[in-house]
């Protein structure tokens, strides 16, 4: 995850769509820093969680499939995790590698209830056929033993992940140099430590090391909160709900501008009061915050990675 940061901080220094503003990043971090707001990781209760093995290959199915949900405006990630939620509950064997390696759009349609197709539906399915695949093949068919084998260290975790599952590898390149931002495999791990609290398949001694999630939701609730600034074409593209293509500078700035921003929080709390903020904590609070407010304009980009 250096290299997330790294590249992250490397495109905030060169950028101009998106820009830090330095006094919003300090007033918002005076704001929250004697009670960052605790958000629970199953606050809404969508989850599948049976405090086994089936719960880390849930988690893997589960974000292996998360990203895009906003072409269709009445989609939203609660389908996919109570979808996911519910197909397990009905047939323990619903997500075994075999068979993930067999379903067809209109069964995962069906899975996850919903009438029609889903946003980028066949890269959906590709991508759970490579996890199942992948998984046949270096893990007896169990995301358990990926988990095993990362010796309970998150860095080595998301190192596992992207170097088995290229679906994963969530890269960009911007004026020529590659930015990493490992959205789904960094949240992988987080909702594997935010599931089990810590312990057991959770137990991850450097989670510190883990960045906030680059999705849509957290750049707009930054822009909203002053923390993001946003130039007037910018502005007017997301206003007008105009897509931004992937692999754009415009789109690569304002997923790398809010890892670094969340990074510079973390880095304003720990002056003021010397403690260590978790960016898995600040993120989910934003996400959920972000969520909570229907009204808020996002960027669209088609994107596998979030
Ligand atoms: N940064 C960040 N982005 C997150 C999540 C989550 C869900 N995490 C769950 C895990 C534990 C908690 O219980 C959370 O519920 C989804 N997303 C992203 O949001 C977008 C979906 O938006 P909408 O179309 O409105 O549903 C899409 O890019 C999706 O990939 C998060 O935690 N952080």
């Amino acid at each position: 995850m250096e290299a997330v940061k790294a590249t992250a901080a490397w495109v905030a220094s060169r950028s101009s769509h998106v820009t830090l503003d330095s006094s919003g990043i300090e007033n918002f971090a005076e704001r929250i820093k004697d009670s960052i707001p605790k958000v629970e990781w199953n606050f809404e209760g969508t989850h599948y969680f049976d405090d086994g093995p089936l719960t880390v290959q849930y988690l893997l199915v589960l974000d292996a499939l998360n990203f895009c949900f906003w072409p269709d405006d009445e989609l939203n990630y609660d389908h996919l995790a109570v979808g996911l939620k519910e197909a397990l509950q009905n047939d323990s064997s619903a997500f075994d590698a075999s068979r993930l390696q067999k379903y067809t759009g209109p069964e995962l349609r069906k899975m996850l209830k919903w009438p029609r197709p889903l946003p980028l539906e066949d890269e959906r399915v590709r991508l759970l056929h490579e996890v199942g695949f992948e998984l046949e093949k270096s893990f007896d068919g169990r995301a358990e033993n990926l988990v095993k084998a990362c010796d309970k260290s998150a860095v080595k975790l998301v190192e596992l992940i992207t170097s088995h599952f290229p679906g994963f590898r969530d890269h960009s390149v911007y004026k020529g140099h590659q930015i990493f931002l490992y959205k789904r495999a960094q949240i992988f791990v987080a909702d594997l430590w935010g599931a089990f609290k810590g312990q057991g398949y959770g137990e991850l001694k450097d989670i510190e090391s883990v960045t906030m999630f680059a999705d849509y939701i957290v750049p707009a609730v930054l822009q909203q909160l002053g923390v993001l600034r946003y130039s007037p074409s910018l502005s007017d593209i997301i206003d007008s709900n105009r897509e931004i293509t992937s692999g754009t500078e415009e789109e690569v700035e304002l997923r790398a501008c809010t890892i670094h921003a969340v990074e510079e929080i973390k880095d304003s709390i720990h002056r003021k009061t010397g403690n260590q903020v978790l960016s898995v904590e600040l993120d989910l609070w934003l996400w959920a915050y972000g969520i909570a407010c229907p009204s808020l304009q996002h960027h669209r980009t088609l994107s596998i990675y979030y």
